[in-house]
């Protein structure tokens, strides 16, 4: 199986890292070209062994998916290096935020598949969860060797197009809301009495032995806040705190705007 990417950024290269690392794709079956970075594609080269060129007609031949991994912005400029050369046998998988299915086969001048995809960068570790959506003409055969491809590097879940606005916001954008809570946590904790260096362990450890309990327990959340919230203790304090504070609204607002511009993006 040939596979192209057109992009070897923050997503793509956490995709194909997972991919090969995986060894669910060999990485000389993995082409990747981006706008001009020679030297990271020299690297990845190097530590992945996968191939590079900016020579599209050689990208496109015989590829059987053509990752689409450049940011919404660029798509325009990307069209104009695939629109001219792409063959029958490409199916298009789009991680792109916001940009419909339609668009991408209007702008291309495809009737080629097209799948959407929205991953997130816990696919560097193998966690992504990734929402999927496909055009009606993909087959089930190609459908099942993509799934297999996502499997590499997460979980998926296939929703009707429209929804993947929500995916966007919910995980697609999510890990950078959690990163963003956990640093106000740790400035915070560094206001107390540790070093910098122990909060920095300290929290990073308490944020993956949390999200361990959350994988490993089965347990509801707030069963497991129960567990930890003695009656008139110190836990209980600390979330009455918490509680004057509107911290629902906050991730209300939060996602909605993240979903808002998610559909944006595709105008
Ligand atoms: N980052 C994330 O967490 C997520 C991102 N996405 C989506 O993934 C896409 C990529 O995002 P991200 O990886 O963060 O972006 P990056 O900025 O990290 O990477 C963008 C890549 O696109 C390349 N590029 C730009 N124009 C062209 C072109 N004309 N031809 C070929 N390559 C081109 C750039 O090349 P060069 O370096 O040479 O300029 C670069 O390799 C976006 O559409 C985004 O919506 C989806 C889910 C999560
Ligand atoms: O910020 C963005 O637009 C992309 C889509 C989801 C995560 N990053």
């Amino acid at each position: 199986m040939k596979i192209v990417f057109y992009g070897s950024g923050n997503m793509a290269s956490a995709i194909f890292t997972g991919l090969i690392e995986s060894n669910t794709v060999k990485g000389e079956d993995i082409y990747l070209t981006n706008r001009s970075d020679i030297e990271e594609l020299k690297r990845l080269n190097s530590t992945l062994n996968t191939q590079y060129s900016y020579d599209d007609v050689e990208l496109l031949s015989n590829a059987d998916f053509v990752f689409l991994a450049v940011k919404p912005h660029d798509f325009d400029s990307l069209v104009e290096r695939i629109q001219p050369h792409h063959n029958a046998n490409n199916k298009f998988v789009s991680m792109m935020a916001g940009v419909p299915i339609n668009q991408i086969k209007t702008k291309l001048q495809t009737s080629n598949p097209v799948a959407r995809i929205m991953p997130n960068t816990n696919a560097h570790v193998q966690q992504s969860v990734t929402g999927i959506s496909f055009s009606d003409n993909f087959e089930e055969s190609d459908k099942q060797l993509l799934f297999d491809l996502l499997d590499a590097f997460g979980t998926s879940i296939e929703v009707e197009e429209d929804s993947l606005h929500d995916v966007t916001a919910i995980t697609g954008s999510g890990p950078a809301f959690l990163y963003y809570m956990y640093e106000q946590y740790i400035n915070a904790a560094n206001q107390l009495g540790l070093s910098h260096e122990d909060t920095d362990i300290a929290v990073r450890k308490l944020i993956i032995g949390t999200a361990r309990m959350l994988e490993n327990s089965e347990l509801s959340l707030d069963q497991l806040r129960e567990n930890i919230t003695s009656k008139g203790g110190t836990t209980k304090a600390g979330l009455d705190a918490l509680a004057k504070h509107p911290i629902e609204e906050i991730f209300v607002d939060c996602l909605n705007e993240a979903l808002n511009r998610s559909k944006e993006l595709g105008k």
